[in-house]
């Protein structure tokens, strides 16, 4: 079932096109990472999805209710705030409880405290918003977007400015959260952890969706060809890609020479075996030739 659908949406700034014709469905249950360059257009969508911002063209429906109604779906919406929007005269807990009324969140304080805990704020209940650092303020927004128990919740850069500790809490909040039958909608720039916690992802650039589909498929779904690392000694440059190449007749392309490796491409991995033969009986040490795994972060500069 889809939560989210969008039908040829157009969010014009002036005459600037910043979404384009986007159409979208997000299924109920899913994790799904939005991902594109600053500017490309994910805050703009999420505003205009979510009633902050009105759309110019196209439409959209909120689990099933159509965006005329969109006042109907809000209360089972959850955004995670911009740190900006926070009281930071009021301590972090009885904020939360604030907030928490407005949302119609029935939870107690031990149990908002809880909330606290699960998103590594365990410490800072007591303490005033605006003695928080710039990581703790992102986890309380990221503790507001729960509030009044969404079904749909959607975090706009929840990890950025957070420590690698805290970004795993975060990562396994969003995982329980999907357990609990939660749709997590979620953008960042860390591909790695859009990869990890994400049952789809969609590729945004210049306001439209170039790129769709599971981390796997859309892993699957570039270029042709094997990347490989090679560690010699001494290392390879281009040049000595270039004539490997050519002593094999095979298209074998130099990627980036590295401190201790060089990254190349060959066709398929049926040419490892004379890449690494051929190596060997060169002037060079091969110390050791890995396959490397295709990361989002090539998709996303394919896009
Ligand atoms: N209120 C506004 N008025 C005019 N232009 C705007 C407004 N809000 C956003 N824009 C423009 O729309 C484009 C998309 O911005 P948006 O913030 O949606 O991108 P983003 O993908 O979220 O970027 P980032 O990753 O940097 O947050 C940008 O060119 C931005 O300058």
């Amino acid at each position: 079932m889809s939560i989210v659908e969008v039908n040829h949406l157009t969010k014009k700034y002036g005459t600037t096109e910043v979404l384009k014709d986007i159409n979208l469905e997000i299924y109920q249950g899913e994790v799904f990472g939005f991902v594109g360059h600053n500017g490309a257009g994910k805050s703009t969508f999420i505003h205009t999805i979510t009633g902050i911002t009105n759309k110019s063209a196209g439409s959209f429906k909120i689990m099933g209710i159509s965006d005329s109604q969109l006042n109907h779906a809000k209360k089972r919406i959850g955004v995670m705030p911009d740190v900006s929007n926070l009281y930071e005269n009021m301590k972090g807990l009885n904020f939360l409880r604030y907030m928490g009324k407005l949302a119609g969140d029935k939870r107690s304080k031990p149990e908002l405290k809880t909330l606290m805990k699960e998103v590594g704020l365990e410490d800072a209940a007591q303490k005033k918003i605006k003695s928080y650092s710039f990581g703790m303020k992102k986890k309380i927004c990221i503790a507001q977007a729960l509030l009044g128990n969404p079904d749909l919740i959607i975090l706009d850069e929840p990890t950025s400015g957070i420590d690698p500790e805290s970004t795993i809490n975060i990562r396994d909040l969003v995982i329980k959260l999907k357990e609990e039958g939660k749709t997590v909608f979620l953008t960042s720039h860390n591909l790695d952890e859009i990869d990890k916690v994400s049952d789809r992802v969609g590729i945004l650039s210049d306001g439209e969706i170039k790129k769709l589909g599971t981390p796997r498929q859309l892993k699957e779904g570039i270029a042709a060809g094997v990347t490989i690392s090679v560690r010699t000694k001494p290392i390879l440059q281009k040049n000595d890609i270039q004539k490997l190449s050519e002593k094999m007749n095979t298209d074998i392309i130099f990627m980036e020479a590295k401190k201790d490796y060089t990254l190349l491409q060959v066709p398929s991995e049926e040419d490892l075996p004379e890449v690494s033969k051929e190596i060997i009986q060169s002037d060079v040490h091969l110390y050791e030739m890995k396959v490397e795994e295709r990361s989002l972060e090539d998709v996303f500069m394919n896009a």
